[in-house]
């Protein structure tokens, strides 16, 4: 475990995989604005200085991704696939030591960091398989002595810029269908969580991705990157993960370029438990929804609907699992919930609960107190009694809340359900088929789990409708996002 004693180093297997400097242009450079501090959510202590770069060094990245970019969109799909896959099996080879930085940086239990190991490895070997496969197409003239060709190329210089709760998974989320396309890539990682990022530089010199085609760019003001990402000529396509506000920001400012932009942004999911559902599954299901990574992904379900049957059964059974779960420092054995990310995030969820019980919610689990001593921990609340009219009906809690609201009606729980400006995951258990058809159907979701908590995956299209976003990462639809379309018309 970490304490103040325990320096992150001496729990790595390999530590040199721990590194502060940034990785700019295939260098390892020191900011020259500093450096600012990364700290452990499970204690509050400092564990890393990371360089602090400056715009102009932000600026300098995108110079040499912009450079290194033309060579690389010339090699072949095969070769950067077997680049790509080299960085896959270093990470896997690494998986324990990257779970363990991640946990310390970011808070969640091991077990948990080393499934986003695995889970961010996959875009990687997923996208280098598809390197292989970006089809172009030919159209049948459209008159005698004319043919139709379409080529797909690179966009060029792809900027990210990516958040705290998954540091590795939204990266490669990105960085693999970009580099797989023939785009090189400059990224920002979330300023809580750099040293995640940063490993995956180590990986990729290791896995001899060439000089420039891959940066991360680590900065203490999000507003450098998010401006020169968006100002700079060079930068063809944004990718973003992070909030809808924030996503809107970055959309204005990249409007000026006319630049492709992919934004995944929030949620506020809702599962819906159906008198017909198997009761057990929907409450373990409802558990790995809302709990992942302790309530904090913008997939976890926000609004839990059950109908009025099977309600206090299914508050019953989701009660006594939840008051099981153990809250603790994620590097410590047997911890089902680590600390949330800051003070911040524990006052958003304490304010829900607030909101709740003013308007009547009943508090049956926890009740948003957080445990004595430096880490931000706080264990699981339950509510019963949730309703319309409520903050958590409208806002993503983003934590380990679970509001319960009670429904008679297919057609009200799908108005309810639909009644928000975010539209990225949704849940339903159910056992009746023509309901689950009409119900996936009828849900203004770009991701709807039917029976399941989770549904993600690389070989799936991932991405909302409505405000939680544009575009869609993952399946071979995700490295379309990378790719421009020629249409190139000949005369014979
Ligand atoms: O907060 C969003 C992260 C997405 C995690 C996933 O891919 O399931």
């Amino acid at each position: 475990m970490l304490d103040q004693h325990t320096d992150l180093k001496s729990l790595l297997k390999d530590p040199s995989l721990l590194v502060e400097a940034a990785y700019l242009g295939g260098e390892w450079v020191q900011g020259d604005e500093g450096t600012f501090d990364v700290t452990n959510p499970a204690r509050g202590d400092v564990i890393a200085k990371v360089a602090d770069l400056s715009r102009e060094q932000i600026a300098e990245a995108i110079d040499k991704a912009y450079v290194a970019q033309k060579d690389w969109a010339s090699w072949t799909g095969k070769e950067r696939a077997a680049v790509l896959r080299k960085w896959f099996d270093l990470m896997m080879e690494n998986q324990d030591d990257l779970g363990t930085i991640l946990t310390a940086e970011q808070g969640k239990p091991l077990a948990e960091a080393k499934g986003e190991i695995a889970y961010g490895a996959s875009f990687i070997e997923f996208f280098g398989e598809e390197a292989k496969r970006i089809y172009g197409e030919t159209i049948p003239g459209h008159q005698r002595d004319k043919r139709i060709m379409v080529m797909k190329q690179p966009i060029g210089v792809a900027a990210s810029i990516t958040p705290w709760n998954f540091p590795n998974a939204m990266i490669t989320r990105k960085a693999a269908p970009a580099l797989a396309a023939g785009c090189s890539f400059v990224g920002r990682p979330a300023k809580e969580t750099p040293l995640s990022a940063l490993v995956m530089g180590v990986l990729a010199e290791r896995a001899g991705i060439p000089k420039g085609v891959f940066s991360i760019v680590t900065s203490s003001r999000s507003s450098d990157a998010g401006k020169e990402f968006c100002e700079n000529p060079k930068v063809r396509k944004l990718t973003f993960t992070g909030s809808t506000e924030v996503g809107r920001i970055l959309l204005k400012q990249a409007a000026d370029q006319v630049m492709k932009c992919s934004m995944e942004l929030g949620g506020n999911a809702p599962f819906i438990v159906f008198d017909d559902a198997d009761l057990d599954a929907a409450v373990d299901g409802a558990i790995m929804c809302k709990f992942r990574n302790n309530g904090q992904t913008c997939v976890c379900a926000n609004r839990i609907y059950v109908q009025a049957g099977v309600y206090d059964e299914f508050a019953k059974r989701l009660k006594a699992k939840v008051e099981k779960m153990k809250v603790g420092d994620g590097l410590a054995e047997g911890t089902d919930l680590g600390p949330l990310i800051n003070a911040d995030a524990i006052d958003k969820v304490q304010e829900h609960i607030a909101d709740a019980k003013a308007k009547g919610a009943k508090v049956i689990l926890g009740d948003g107190q957080p445990m004595e001593g430096a880490g931000h921990y706080l264990p699981p609340t339950i509510l019963t009694g949730v309703t319309q009219d409520m903050q958590v009906a409208r806002d993503e809690t983003f934590g380990p809340m679970a509001p319960l609201f009670k429904f008679d009606d297919v057609d009200d729980v799908i108005a309810m359900a639909n009644d928000t400006i975010f539209g990225l995951a949704s849940y339903f258990y159910a056992k009746d088929l023509s309901r689950v058809y009409k119900v996936a159907e009828a849900l203004e979701y770009g991701i709807v789990g039917v029976n399941t908590g989770i549904i993600s995956t690389e070989v799936a299209p991932f991405g909302g409708v409505k405000q939680s976003g544009l575009g869609r990462e993952g399946s071979h639809h995700g490295i379309e996002d990378y790719l421009e379309m020629k249409y190139v018309c000949m005369s014979v």
